[in-house]
């Protein structure tokens, strides 16, 4: 990575102002699922071992601008004192004159939390006045919320104009293996683009046409492709203003030499439900009155036998509906291969399938489970991420 990082800087005694992306579930006010504070760890308990003042800040959720109880970060800063095993001071502001008193009270080594910077509606416009007041709190600016990256907000690009700025680990970590898969990936290089919608999908689809072997489609989006070949797809789901687009995603894969890999049967539904009855199907005897909601037992055998040949696999979006144990058997099939290849390099871009290969318990077989979901998708399509373009140079 052409950034600078945490390394690069002296932070002993230094206030340093480090965006974390602490973005995590919640249910009832509680943490479901700690993993992007645990992922924050190796720079935060860096910093406090150079002696810095650690002052974190995140978003929580889309509170819009405004002080949303349930969204503050008490719970968070919580879940880190343990984690940490030293207390953590939460500020119920996220800047400002009791701010300022908190940090003057800091010792080196010290960990003090904001609240949630967006109650505050200069973050998501990234107001230059909000970007300053938070660069007056600190010394250094660290940036170590990869999740947060493809947003240019006051906490994630503005305040970087004002203060020495630099990447944290896992920042670091997430740019580092995304880029070596998209500049100079191990090959067989395959990707499996699933999810919902191809709308979503249609930046990362027309990148990767020109770097990868394989090209994988499962999820909801097959069936607008299905479509585009000319099958009945029932009432699987369909964007019709995307039938002529996918048939120039297949046209494309043949010209680049791309083998483009499409479900070959899947398990249809009568309902959208998790006790509908279900059946399998080839791909072109979808029942009219149907919906697929998973790829069938063929399609599992063949994703698995292209995995398992591939040398590089980047993943991004179920196979299926994972939610529902009637269809998560493909998106589980993809997991599970994953985990079996240990020849091969597993990414799973963040966001749900993240969330499934957790679910099946395969988390620690991966290689790498990137913490952002539209962050690890845009930087996917190529694009450059604010919060790291805003970043010192080497
Ligand atoms: N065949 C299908 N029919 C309907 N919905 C489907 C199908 N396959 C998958 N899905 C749904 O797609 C959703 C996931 O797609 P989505 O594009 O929102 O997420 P993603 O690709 O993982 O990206 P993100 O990183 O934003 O979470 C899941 O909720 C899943 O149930
Ligand atoms: O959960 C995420 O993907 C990040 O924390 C960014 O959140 P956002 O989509 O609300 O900006």
């Amino acid at each position: 990575m052409n950034k600078k990082t945490v390394r690069d800087v002296d932070v002993r005694g230094k206030r340093v102002f480090c965006r974390v992306d602490f973005n995590v579930p919640m249910e009832n006010g509680a943490i479901t699922d700690d993993t992007r504070i645990r992922a924050a760890l190796p720079t935060i308990r860096y910093l406090m071992e150079q002696g810095a003042k650690v002052i974190l800040a995140s978003h929580l959720g889309r509170p819009k601008g405004k002080v949303v109880e349930e969204l503050r970060l008490n719970a968070v800063a919580r879940r880190l004192s343990e984690l940490l095993g030293k207390n953590v001071t939460k500020t119920d502001e996220a800047y400002g004159d009791a701010v300022k008193e908190a940090i003057s009270k800091m010792n080196e080594g010290d960990v003090l939390l904001l609240e949630n910077v967006r109650f505050y509606p200069g973050e998501e416009k990234n107001d230059s006045e909000l970007a300053k007041a938070f660069a007056e709190l600190a010394d250094i600016y660290v940036n170590d919320a990869f999740g947060a990256a493809h947003r240019a907000h006051a906490s994630t690009e503005g305040i970087a104009h004002y203060l020495p700025a630099v990447a944290g680990f896992l920042m670091e970590k997430e740019i580092e293996v995304l880029g070596k898969a998209l500049s100079n990936p191990d090959r067989p290089f395959t990707a499996i683009i699933g999810g919902a919608k191809v709308k979503d999908k249609i930046g990362v689809i027309e990148n990767l046409l020109n770097k990868v072997d394989n090209l994988i489609i499962g999820g909801g989006l097959a069936y607008t492709f299905v479509k585009a070949l000319g099958h009945e797809i029932g009432k699987s789901l369909l964007e019709e203003d995307k039938i002529e687009l996918a048939k120039s995603f297949m046209e494309k894969a043949k010209e680049k030499g791309v083998n483009f890999y499409m479900p070959v049967d899947a398990v249809v539904a009568d309902r959208f439900a998790k006790d509908a009855n279900t059946k399998v199907v080839a791909i072109d005897a979808i029942p009219s009155d149907w919906e697929a909601l998973d790829i069938g037992p063929k399609t599992r055998e063949l994703y698995r036998d292209v995995i398992m040949k591939s040398k590089l696999v980047v993943w991004n979006g179920p196979m299926g509906v994972f939610e529902m144990d009637a269809f998560a058997e493909g998106t589980k099939a993809v997991a599970q291969a994953l985990a079996d290849a240990v020849d091969t390099y597993s990414v799973i871009g963040g966001g749900d399938s993240a969330a499934a290969v957790e679910k099946f318990g395969l988390a620690e077989k991966m290689d790498h489970i990137s913490t952002g979901g539209g962050a690890s998708l845009e930087f996917m399509e190529g694009k450059q991420l604010p919060g790291v373009v805003a970043l010192n140079d080497k």
